[in-house]
């Protein structure tokens, strides 16, 4: 397979997929989609693309379905200049955010990620609530979260920081870095190194507004690439990244930096709530009763871990509370998902009719 495609992040398994694909199709990874087209990385450079009739169809029968960040897809170049996107090739993982009060089905913030790092600046405080949240949708993903803790720069203490980061994050490995030193930035690099089979990796960047993510990226790629914001007086950035990017870096390696995300609703099957807290879900298996909810039970191996000590309370507190979460998700999830998918295909039959109006 190609050089430049191998550069976008070009999987082993996709680029067998890609030689089932006909030739008159053009392969390519969606960099961002915005205003109903999608920014698409081909060999020959970036092309804007519009959803083929097919395509269109299957959106119509599921939302998420359509284009995202870090899709390979396959397009079709017509005698009339216009470009379609043909169709989406399967994903080895994705990225998936339940709106607030949006959509029922997740909104697929992006795909065919390898390693998720979920950043988040040493200044101010790392919020470990927050931390274990953003895990929990990494772990749904199914990619390999990572914690970033970036600003080591601006603290004294960024190692023991981290030692209680770790704590809250199991499975995953916590990092310190500092953009403006370089410290640390080794670390991160090895995030993009990939593996023999699978190439190099695909990096996506989570974290809250502020947190560092462009500037990650700008040392990451060793250039300006990203507008990064002004800070402000209480150490936050402003919230203006709006953009969803995919970057190819000169030395290997693709980062998806994804706008700063605020109030994340987890996905509704809870997985990724159970990867996050492999403590609770191992307690559960010795509860007395099966469909345990932890709470009062008489036999219940969680409370009496809270009562010995060996289960900190607010670890528990924090996962009650996304639990709560991801089974509200869940009954709004069976309410919403057809009426939703109904108002996507009416949006999608309009635009496609309004593409394919005759010409003279
Ligand atoms: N001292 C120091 N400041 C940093 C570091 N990384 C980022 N900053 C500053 O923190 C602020 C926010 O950084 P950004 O990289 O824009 O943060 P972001 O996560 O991309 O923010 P959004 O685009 O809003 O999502 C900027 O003022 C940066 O200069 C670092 O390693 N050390
Ligand atoms: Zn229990």
């Amino acid at each position: 397979m190609s050089a430049t495609l191998q550069a976008l992040g070009l999987d082993s398994s996709t680029a067998e997929f890609l030689q089932s694909v006909p030739e008159d199709l053009v392969p390519g990874r969606v960099a961002r989609v915005d205003k109903g087209l999608a920014t698409v990385f081909t060999e020959d450079g970036p092309v804007r693309a519009s959803w083929s009739g097919a395509l269109l169809a299957e959106m119509a029968a599921d939302a998420q379905a359509g284009p995202c960040t870090g899709d390979w897809v396959v397009l079709r170049f017509w005698p009339d200049d216009r470009i379609t996107l043909e169709s989406v090739l399967p994903r080895r993982t994705t990225i998936v955010r339940a709106e607030v009060g949006g959509s029922s089905r997740g909104q697929v913030l992006a795909s065919n990620v390898d390693v998720i790092a979920i950043v988040v600046g040493l200044v101010p405080e790392p919020n470990i609530v927050r931390i274990e949240r953003f895990l929990a949708l990494a772990w749904e993903s199914g990619a390999r979260p990572v914690v970033v803790l970036t600003k080591s720069d601006l603290v004294g203490d960024a190692e023991s920081v981290a030692e209680d980061v770790a704590v809250a994050a199991p499975g995953a490995d916590v990092l310190v870095c500092s953009a403006t030193t370089g410290a640390g930035m080794d670390d991160v690099r090895a995030l993009l190194r990939g593996s023999e089979d699978l190439g190099n990796a695909t990096l996506a960047l989570l974290g809250s507004s502020g947190a560092g993510k462009s500037s990650l990226v700008n040392a990451l790629a060793g250039v300006e690439l990203l507008d990064v914001q002004d800070i402000r007086e209480d150490g936050k950035g402003r919230h203006t990244s709006v953009r969803r990017e995919l970057i190819a870096l000169p030395q290997g390696g693709v980062v998806i930096d994804t706008p700063g995300l605020r109030g994340i609703g987890l996905q509704e099957s809870g997985e990724g709530l159970a990867a996050a807290f492999p403590d609770i879900t191992a307690l559960a298996d010795h509860c007395k009763f099966k469909d345990c909810s932890h709470v009062m039970e008489p036999g219940c191996a969680v409370q009496a871990a809270l009562d010995d000590g060996s289960l900190p309370y607010r670890r528990y507190d924090s996962w009650v509370k996304l639990r709560r979460e991801a089974a509200y998700m869940a009954r709004r999830a069976d309410v919403r998902l057809r009426t939703e998918a109904k108002k996507e295909w009416v949006r999608a039959s309009k635009s496609y009719r309004r593409d394919h109006k005759p010409r003279p």
